[in-house]
């Protein structure tokens, strides 16, 4: 896997403190900030300076082992103690990316087996330094198996921002059009601009605009017009929780770019590295769906632009049924067709 691109990394293990690049500043400002505690990690993934379920997960797992080295007992029960409330208090910070529990469950599980505070706390450290390597070499996985879907001048869209800022390196649903670069596969991105945390517009046009893919940024609603004058060929997506049955939970608007895909008659892609599958619920009604403050939606950038009380329904999530998925593309492969038996197969071997 040579690395010739250079996109921005999300996240980095400082030893005495974590490195975080901001993303509410983004586009206009790239700067990163330090994490030095355990409050840091939780407050930095509930106001999205860090979002994208496999960053978030990651940052939590480094934010457990930050936690860790501070705790000052002789005792493993007590250390196990101390870092099950820790991973509760991060576990707290938004519900429905699965990769957040994922991350912080094999972060308590890799010191099952240790005998002193010091194996302990190096283990952990370790631990995270893993999981951000391997969701790297995940991405690369997905984004090579997702190229092999589109053609020379496909035009694509895609929606929120999967990308290489919400993972460890290369992103899931933007992992192709980085590789195309490499790979001289011009290919076309439609973005949406994702209200209303605006993650298409702040985010995906930035990041692939850094890699040189050509991106062009739409409105929400100009989706399904986009889509019938530019003829888009495609649409792929992220996703934050896939459910055994191949439900998909993923950002607000992603449901409706599926009705709009079989509308039109064009694939709709999911891409995901295994970490983001919950094979322990059976389909989409169970993943809970994180609603926001309501100042997201009244609000842009401190303006407001609505009246004041105005109700507001703000879910930053919706699930997409599996049926309206042509295809979940992964690092172990490509699914189609009966995502129940695919996905235990997964999970199985
Ligand atoms: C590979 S990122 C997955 C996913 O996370 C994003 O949500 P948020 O920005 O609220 O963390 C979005 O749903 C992406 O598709």
């Amino acid at each position: 896997m040579t690395n010739t691109l250079s996109l921005p990394r999300s996240v980095e293990w400082e030893e005495t403190h974590i490195t975080l690049l901001d993303q509410q500043l983004l586009p206009g400002k790239v700067e990163y900030i330090e994490l030095k505690t355990i409050k840091d990690v939780w407050d930095a993934i509930v106001t999205l300076k860090v979002r994208g379920a496999p960053a978030i997960g990651m940052t939590a797992a480094f934010g457990l082992a930050l936690a860790a080295q501070q705790y000052e007992t002789d005792s493993i029960d007590e250390f196990n103690e101390l870092l099950q409330k820790d991973k509760d208090y991060l576990a707290s910070s938004r519900p429905t990316a699965v990769n957040l529990f994922w991350a912080l469950e094999r972060m308590v599980n890799s010191i099952t087996n240790v005998t002193s505070i010091n194996e302990a706390k190096t283990t952990l450290v370790h631990e995270a330094i893993r999981i951000q390597v391997e969701d790297e070499e995940v991405c690369y996985k997905i984004g090579d198996n997702a190229l092999s879907l589109f053609k020379k001048d496909d035009r694509v869209m895609t929606i929120c921002n999967a990308g290489s800022i919400a993972t460890a390196y290369y992103g899931t649903a933007l992992a192709p059009f980085h590789l195309s670069r490499e790979r001289d596969i011009p290919l076309q991105v439609y973005a949406c601009e994702t209200r209303p945390v605006l993650q298409g517009s702040r985010l995906t046009a930035w990041e692939l605009q850094q890699s040189g893919v050509d991106v062009t940024l739409i409105t929400d609603n100009m989706a399904a017009h986009t889509i019938k004058t530019k003829q888009i060929n495609a649409i792929i997506v992220g996703a934050d929780r896939i459910a055994a049955n191949g439900d998909t939970a993923n950002k607000i608007g992603t449901y409706g770019l599926a009705l709009l895909a079989k509308a039109f008659h064009i694939p709709f892609y999911v891409a995901a590295p295994l970490s983001t599958f919950d094979p322990t619920i059976a389909s989409g009604e169970e993943i809970p769906i994180e609603e926001r403050n309501p100042e997201e939606v009244t609000h842009l950038h401190g303006q407001q632009i609505a009246p004041d009380g105005i109700a507001v329904f703000n879910p930053a999530f919706d699930v997409t049924p599996n049926e309206l998925i042509t295809a979940i593309i992964t690092d172990r492969g490509i699914l189609k067709g009966n995502y129940q038996e695919g996905i235990q197969t997964l999970f199985n071997n």
